[in-house]
C-alpha cells in the first residue's frame, strides 16, 4: 500500500536530488564519459525528482488524442490519416522540400503550442534545480528529454508519425526494426555558452531536428555535407541503386525558423555555424534500432516497407487523428 512503499524510499526526492553535486557540465575534456556513475547511483532518485516536480504543461507528456489536437498541425493529422486509412502518402509528401540534398524540411508539422509549451517547459526543468547530464559531450546546455520524463510521449509520436515520415523520405534505411528506439534531446546555443557545434554524425538512422525558437537570433545556420562518410558514394553499385532523390546527401547551409524541422540521414555530416547573437533552442530526436543500432546499408528496392506498412506498425498508429 502507500504508505509501506513511502517507508521504503526516502521522502522529498526533490529536495535530496537538488542537494547532490553533479559532476560538472562545463568541463569538455572526456566529457562524454564522464560521471557515468553517479548518473546511474542516483537514477531512481532523479526519476522520482522530477515525478514530484510535476510538469508545468502536462499535455506534453502523455501521447495521445489530447497531445495530437494541440501540438500536431493540421496538416500533419490530415497527411497521417490520408496514408494510413488512404495509402495515399501525397500529403505527407508535400508536408516537405528538399531544401539540400538529402534534408527534407518542412514547417507545417507542429503547432506554435508545441513550440511555446517545450520552450516553458524547458525553462521549468532547467530552473528546478535537479542536476541533468548533458545531451552529449559536444553541447553542455541542452536537456536529455527522455531522462525528464517526456520519453514515453516523445515515442508515441515516434511511432505515430516521425518513423512512418522517415520510412517515407528514407526507405531505403528505415525498414522494420530500424527506428524501434529514439534519443531525444534539446541544443542551446548563445553567446554566453556554446556557440557552434562541430561537424559530426548522428548515432541515428535518421533524425529529426525541430527549431523550437526563440526568435532573433542570427548566424547559427546548420551546415550539411557531401563528402565525408555519408555511408553513400557516388559510383559506388549501392549509391546507384538506390532511387532518386532519396540517393543523395549533398551540401548545403540550412537557416532556422521557429518552427522549422527537418529530417535528414544521421550518417549525412553536418555542423551548427557560430551564433553572433541570441539564443537558438532545437529539440532533436535520432531514430535508431534495438539497443541503439544504426543501420547504415541500405535496402534493396524489394525490401523496403509499403506505404501499408510504414503507417500500420504498432497499436500506436491506431490512434485517431
Ligand atoms: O544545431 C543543430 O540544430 C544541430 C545539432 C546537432 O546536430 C546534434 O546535436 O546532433
Ligand atoms: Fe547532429
Amino acid at each position: 500500500g502507500a504508505s509501506s512503499r513511502a517507508s521504503k524510499n526516502p521522502p522529498f526526492a526533490l529536495e535530496a536530488a537538488r542537494e547532490l553535486v553533479a559532476p560538472k557540465p562545463t568541463l569538455r575534456e572526456k566529457a562524454e564519459f564522464e560521471g557515468g556513475g553517479f548518473w546511474e547511483e542516483h537514477d531512481d532518485l532523479l526519476t522520482r525528482a522530477w515525478q514530484e516536480l510535476g510538469p508545468r504543461h502536462g499535455d506534453l507528456y502523455k501521447y495521445g488524442h489530447t497531445f495530437e489536437k494541440r501540438y500536431l498541425s493540421k496538416a500533419l493529422r490530415r497527411a497521417a490519416r490520408d496514408a494510413r486509412e488512404g495509402g495515399n502518402e501525397t500529403s505527407a509528401r508535400d508536408l516537405f522540400k528538399e531544401v539540400v540534398p538529402g534534408v527534407f524540411a518542412s514547417e507545417e508539422l507542429f503547432t506554435q503550442e508545441f513550440l511555446n509549451d517545450l520552450l516553458e517547459e524547458l525553462e521549468h526543468v532547467q530552473g528546478s534545480g535537479i542536476p541533468m547530464r548533458r545531451p552529449n559531450g559536444m553541447n553542455r546546455y541542452g536537456v536529455i528529454l527522455d531522462h525528464v520524463g517526456l520519453e514515453s510521449s516523445i515515442q508515441g509520436l515516434v511511432e505515430a508519425s516521425v518513423r512512418p515520415l522517415a520510412s517515407m523520405l528514407f526507405p531505403e534505411l528505415v525498414g522494420v526494426e530500424d527506428a524501434d528506439e529514439h534519443f531525444a534531446f534539446t541544443v542551446q546555443y548563445d553567446t554566453a555558452g556554446d556557440t557552434e557545434l562541430a561537424k559530426h554524425g548522428d548515432a541515428s538512422v535518421v533524425t529529426l531536428n525541430l527549431c523550437l525558437g526563440r526568435p532573433g537570433w542570427t548566424g547559427g545556420y546548420l551546415r550539411f555535407f557531401e563528402r565525408g562518410g555519408s555511408g553513400f558514394h557516388v559510383g559506388s553499385s549501392v549509391f546507384k541503386a538506390l532511387p532518386r532523390g532519396n540517393a543523395s546527401a549533398g551540401s548545403g547551409d540550412l537557416s532556422f525558423r521557429p518552427g522549422l524541422a527537418v529530417l535528414h540521414r544521421g550518417q549525412h555530416k553536418h555542423q551548427a555555424l557560430p551564433l553572433v547573437d541570441g539564443v537558438r533552442t532545437n529539440a532533436i530526436v535520432w531514430l535508431m534500432g534495438k539497443h541503439g543500432v544504426v543501420r547504415v546499408a541500405p535496402y534493396a528496392e524489394h525490401e523496403q516497407l509499403s506505404v501499408y506498412e510504414r503507417w500500420h506498425r504498432t497499436s500506436a498508429n491506431a490512434l485517431e487523428l
